[in-house]
């Protein structure tokens, strides 16, 4: 039998339950699900990392949707207890999801959330901070004052980077990838080289476009390049930023080959995922090259580091902070409730359990085709009657680039969900915005 575990319950009387398993920045998400008559139950545990027998505890018998984290190991346990209180939404206050196996909650028919977009600016400029700590060896000098050692300026005291001119790689261009690599050409007139799965022609247009118009300038221009390996941004590349998603074809992407491809002098930063990274390979790295210099905001065994990596100078390491911004993390929690509360009210409002149920044998039945029927013509309803009805707003947000809609505290936002990651695998009405 699980322990209890401790919580502060907003609105006791709604009609529907839904968990937050961490308090969340703001307090719009608890109004935005207040107003659609949700109980709301936050874990108050001062636990940092819930276990899985935590949530269970937190879930209950009765549980329309979670909130989740990223610390928090979302799989068939989880799902299973979920489905069994009734719940069928569940959201990561997270763009990243490599804590949910998604595989899992599609068996149970669990709508899975993330909160892309809103954190872009903010994580791509948590990259460049370290870009500039690690390249102007920041951290060192700070400790350096601190311990009343500076006595007076010298020629080669704590010499880094000039970032002008060099070239700064990209590996993973997508939102917050090719955020990153726009301050970086604009800010600091670096070139570009980029490796990713798909073109980034956006990207590509920006770094053009800002190239002409430094040339009308008189000025040197930038220039970007599309990488055909990874290790040709590795080996070109001045200040390497990482930027997949993490998963089979990503874990340990930085190895031990790889590290050696790269220039003596490189600044490698990671604020994707720590196991992008073999940090035992990337501790042995720092320590025979000292002009080689890392800047990590995610590490391999959270919230651990690999040993050695503390003691290293030319490492700058902070504690995955890199959406913290206030703008942001509000943004998320507002985000990652809409999620939650669309699935909620789009079951309740039409009587959806039923059709979740018949789509739960689809999942694990597929030849079931009757249930395949019944659940496609109900959806079908159940998509056209949510435009008319009390929800408003649009079932599934297509575009999870475009976040202001949900943002915007002076008008109410769409009472909808952004970002469903299994949306397509649960057959759910997308919006056509
Ligand atoms: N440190 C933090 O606090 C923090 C904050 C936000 C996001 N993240 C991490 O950043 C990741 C990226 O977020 P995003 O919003 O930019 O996602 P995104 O989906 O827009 O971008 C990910 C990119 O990685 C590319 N990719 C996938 N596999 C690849 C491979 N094998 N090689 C090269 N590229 C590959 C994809 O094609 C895509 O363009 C998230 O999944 C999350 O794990 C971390
Ligand atoms: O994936 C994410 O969103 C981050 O790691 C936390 O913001």
């Amino acid at each position: 039998m699980a322990k209890p575990v401790s919580i502060e319950v907003w609105n006791p009387n709604g009609k529907y339950r839904v968990i937050s398993t961490k308090p969340m920045p703001g307090t719009r998400w608890i109004n935005l699900l207040i107003e659609q008559d949700c109980r709301v139950e936050i874990c108050t545990e001062k636990k940092t990392i819930l276990s899985v027998e935590d949530i269970i505890s937190l879930i209950g018998n009765k549980c329309d949707g979670v909130i989740g984290q990223l610390t928090e190991d979302w799989g068939e346990t989880l799902f299973a207890a979920l489905s069994r209180a009734g719940g069928k939404a569940f959201s990561n206050m997270a763009v990243g999801y490599n804590n949910v196996d998604v595989n899992a909650a599609n068996k149970y028919g669990v709508a899975v959330g993330n909160t892309p977009g809103v954190l872009t600016e903010t994580t791509a400029e948590l990259a460049a901070s370290l870009s500039l700590a690690a390249a102007r060896r920041i951290v060192e000098a700070d400790e350096f004052m601190r311990a009343g050692l500076y006595d007076g300026w010298l020629p080669h005291l704590f010499v880094g980077n000039l970032l002008k001119g060099q070239t700064v790689g990209v590996i993973g261009a997508g939102r917050i990838g090719s955020a990153y690599a726009r301050m970086m050409v604009e800010g600091f007139k670096m070139n570009l080289i980029y490796y990713d799965l798909y073109q980034s022609t956006r990207l590509e247009k920006f770094v053009t476009a800002y190239g002409e118009f430094l040339k009308s300038n008189g000025e040197q221009p930038v220039h970007w390049k599309r990488a055909s390996s990874m290790d040709e941004v590795l080996r070109e590349a001045d200040v390497i930023s990482l930027h997949p998603v993490l998963d089979k074809t990503t874990y340990h992407l930085i190895n031990k080959e790889s590290l050696a491809t790269m220039k003596k002098e490189a600044i490698l930063v990671n604020c994707s995922r720590g196991p992008v990274i073999d940090e035992v390979a990337l501790v042995e790295h720092l320590k025979q090259n000292p002009m080689f210099r890392v800047g990590l905001d995610v590490f391999e065994d959270e919230p651990f580091m690999k040993p050695g990596l503390a003691e290293m100078k030319n490492a700058v390491i902070v504690p995955h902070i890199a959406s913290a911004s206030k703008w942001t993390r509000e943004g998320m929690a507002t985000l990652a409730a809409l999620n939650v509360l669309v699935i909620v009210l789009l079951l309740a409002f039409f009587k959806f359990r039923y059709v979740w149920h018949l789509f739960g044998k689809r999942i694990d039945n597929i030849s079931c085709f009757s249930s395949v029927i019944a659940t496609v013509l109900s959806i079908a309803t159940l998509s056209q009657s949510a435009l008319q009805g009390k929800i408003k707003g649009y079932p599934i947000w297509g575009d999870p680039n475009r976040v202001e809609p949900f943002l915007n505290e002076s008008v109410p936002p769409p009472a909808a969900c952004p970002s469903i990651v299994n949306a397509k695998a649960l057959g759910l009405p997308v919006s056509k915005l």
